[in-house]
């Protein structure tokens, strides 16, 4: 009969499917060891594989505890394990707590302490493979001793999980024999005579099936547990009754601990289990970080391919017994209806078991196997999740049902949450004249919120919403920002140009507006007219120097890149007061700025001495300069620039434009590089982007601008 007997869910919290998770992975790990130490013996990896049953698990005897020993008080004394040999072919033991107690004998028979080493087993040969192995690999003896407090301070008890793997129920091991290659008995043989030991147990396996050795095992260290229960057995190994060292032997194991054909105990700390892979976060969920669980726990099911256990899309199998009610069920109506010949209920063939295997995704389940995959991805929900009772998880259940108590209402919140989030991003717009710098922190915060709820607005959506943030008086600088393609770059230019606009009108939100709206009006000259020779703006006919036009061929001095006089200046118009958005930067003036910055609309476009006057335009994409002659390396091209408010220009060439600031008595030679050469506008523009870009620092502030490299 299997008992599978589970504390209570709400008393420890976890357990089951931690532990049935730890088991799945511990017995996969034993037959992984048992398969490399068949190699090491030279029988090849699958030599030890007859003894564990048919591999479909049915009969096999694996064993887990989790066991306490108590502290010792003074003056008692102490519970551990006598000197004994585990049964099976391998145990796996996790020491599960700092104590030292474990010890083993060595080949001359003395005994050595084997302490806790962190991130590791024990792993102990049991007596059935030194049975089927010859003495080949020796049992290993051990015992434990009871933890002592060290001088002075309280003694704590000891834990240990150790996992036995045992072989078949059916098996006896006297029925087989190995054949090892000669050097492999070599070595046994070189290791001489070794030592007797202080373990007597388990020496019935030449004569009986391997289930039954257990069974025996059992009764010798549990008499008065076995003479309750069987008493024929208890007889036969105790014809005297109740041995004194029996009644003692019953304490060894006054510990919590279940013994069952497939292993389920109780513990006390179901954290001490939480050490193989399942651990996948370094932060477990705890209610709050729902999408950094989620994502962790859908890669790691998908890895170790179970990710339909998590979602419900593999059904468990009907179990060998329901299969087998079915078949006679239906036998029995075959039977009632047709009064045919009785069919013989058909017991599923079980497939073979993949227990070692890491990836569980390919296989059709057995009954069993879809047990274990479910009990591991279980483990995997519970394992990373800190308080699974608190946040209301549902453990009792498969898998995908504990995944969809969280799934269902995490889900559906963050959905809201990301729309809202997102929601909130979009309704932040900036208004005229309060603070860009704030304005874009609270974007970035808002951006960041959303994106962690999990609305994924990348680089290239959040300049737009920034774009869209602000209002319409900006539309015109807005056009000016198409070519910044990074949020970043657009919000250095956005910044760039508030700041200057309220260093020019200090705290006055309405002239700002007033400022950057002027842009409605052109850089051209006279941007109303409309040449029908060339088509292009800023000219007539009559003035057209192009062929066909009133002044063909009559190019001004400055056209053919000879040095400008003043007098073909101030032919200019100076009535001028409708520039960019832009500070006006003048070249020449004697101050310790390079640029100096004033209002636009109360200047004119020229200097004093006559040429045109320089401004730092925030929203420009490119410098500009207007006279030919402030141009070195000039090279022709012939274009059209558009303004942000789509007004056509010309642009006839590009190159680089030396000026000279004096500032505080000094000479300062600037060079723009790459200036377009645009002959209507009325006035230079720098481009603030690119001084930005280049790696200048613009500040304005006293009504200038001020630029450093
Ligand atoms: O608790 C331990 O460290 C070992 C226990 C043990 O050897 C056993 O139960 O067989
Ligand atoms: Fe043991």
């Amino acid at each position: 009969m299997l008992y599978k007997l589970w504390p209570d869910e709400s008393l420890l919290p976890s357990f089951r499917p931690t532990f049935e998770s730890y088991l799945v992975q511990v017995e996969a790990l034993s037959y992984e060891f048992a398969s490399l130490m068949s190699e090491a013996f030279g029988l090849g990896p699958h030599g030890l594989d007859r003894f564990y049953d048919d591999m479909t698990g049915r009969t096999m005897q694996h064993r887990a505890k989790v066991v306490k020993y108590p502290a010792v008080k003074d003056g008692e004394e102490g519970q551990g394990v006598g000197p004994h040999y585990d049964a099976g072919f391998l145990t796996f033991l996790l020491q599960a707590s700092p104590h030292r107690g474990l010890q083993v004998q060595n080949l001359a028979g003395e005994w050595i302490d084997a302490p806790p080493i962190p991130d590791t087993f024990v792993v102990n040969i049991g007596k059935a493979l030194e049975f089927v192995t010859g003495g080949l690999a020796r049992a290993t003896s051990h015992r434990v001793v009871s933890p002592q407090a060290a001088l002075g301070e309280e003694a704590t008890p000891r834990y240990s999980v150790p996992f036995f793997q045992n072989i078949g129920l059916d098996v006896r091991l006297g029925e087989h024999v190995l054949e090892f290659p000669p050097e492999i008995l070599a070595l046994r043989d070189a290791r001489g005579n070794v030592a007797k030991t202080d373990s007597v147990n388990f020496s019935e396996f030449d004569r009986e099936p391997s289930g039954k050795v257990n069974l025996i095992g059992r009764v010798k260290s549990h008499p008065d547990v076995a003479q309750m229960h069987y008493p024929e057995l208890f007889k036969q190994y105790f014809p005297d009754g109740l041995p004194e060292s029996g009644k003692g032997s019953a304490r060894l194991f006054d510990l919590i601990l279940i013994l069952i054909v497939r292993p389920v105990c109780n513990i006390e700390d179901a954290g001490y289990c939480v050490m193989l892979d399942q651990r996948i976060a370094s932060e477990q969920y705890d209610g709050t970080n729902w999408l950094e669980f989620k994502t962790k726990i859908r890669a790691a099911a998908k890895q170790r391919g179970v990710l339909g256990y998590l979602d419900g899309t593999i059904p468990c199998p009907p179990s060998p017994a329901e299969v087998a009610l079915a078949a006679a069920a239906a036998a029995a109506l075959v039977q009632g209806t047709t009064k045919g010949s009785p069919t013989r209920p058909s017991t599923p063939t079980p497939s073979p078991t993949t227990f070692a295997t890491a990836y569980w995704g390919l296989t059709t389940p057995t009954y069993d196997e879809w047990q274990q995959r479910d009990a591991w991805t279980q483990g995997l929900i519970s394992l990373n999740v800190k308080n699974a009772i608190g946040l209301g998880i549902k453990l009792d259940g498969t898998a995908a049902e504990t995944y969809a108590s969280i799934a269902s209402i995490k889900d559906a919140v963050s959905d809201l949450g990301c729309i809202t989030a997102e929601a909130e991003l979009n309704a932040i717009k900036y208004n005229d004249g309060s603070d860009m710098d704030e304005h874009v922190a609270t974007l970035r915060t808002a951006w960041i919120k959303a994106n962690g709820q999990g609305a994924g607005i990348t680089d290239t959506k959040f300049r737009m919403v920034v774009l869209k943030s602000l209002p319409p008086t900006w539309l015109p600088f807005i056009g000016s920002l198409y070519a910044e393609p990074t949020s970043t770059g657009v919000i250095a230019r956005i910044s760039a140009h508030s700041k200057m606009i309220l260093s020019i009108v200090p705290g006055a939100g309405a002239s700002l507006k007033a400022l950057s709206t002027s842009t409605s009006n052109s850089k051209l000259r006279n941007p109303h007219l409309k040449c029908t020779n060339c088509s292009k703006p800023g000219h007539e006919l009559a003035t057209c120097f192009q062929k066909g036009g009133g002044k063909e061929g009559q190019f001004p001095e400055w056209w053919r890149g000879k040095k400008v006089g003043s007098a073909a200046q101030t032919t200019a118009s100076a009535t001028t007061t409708h520039v960019a958005a832009s500070a006006i930067a003048s070249t020449n003036e004697d101050s310790f700025y390079a640029f100096s910055t004033q209002h636009a609309t109360s200047v004119t476009a020229r200097n004093a001495d006559g040429s045109l006057k320089t401004f730092g335009d925030s929203a420009a994409s490119d410098h500009y300069f207007a006279a030919r002659a402030d141009f070195h390396d000039y090279v022709e091209e012939a274009r059209m620039g558009e303004t942000a408010t789509g007004e056509k220009f010309r642009i006839l060439g590009r190159g680089t434009v030396r000026k000279v600031s004096v500032v505080n008595g000094k000479r300062i030679n600037i060079s723009f590089m790459n200036v377009l050469h645009a002959p209507d506008f009325t006035h230079n523009l720098v481009s603030i982007g690119r001084l930005d870009r280049g790696g200048y620092t613009v500040q304005f502030g006293g009504g200038k601008l001020r630029v450093q490299p």
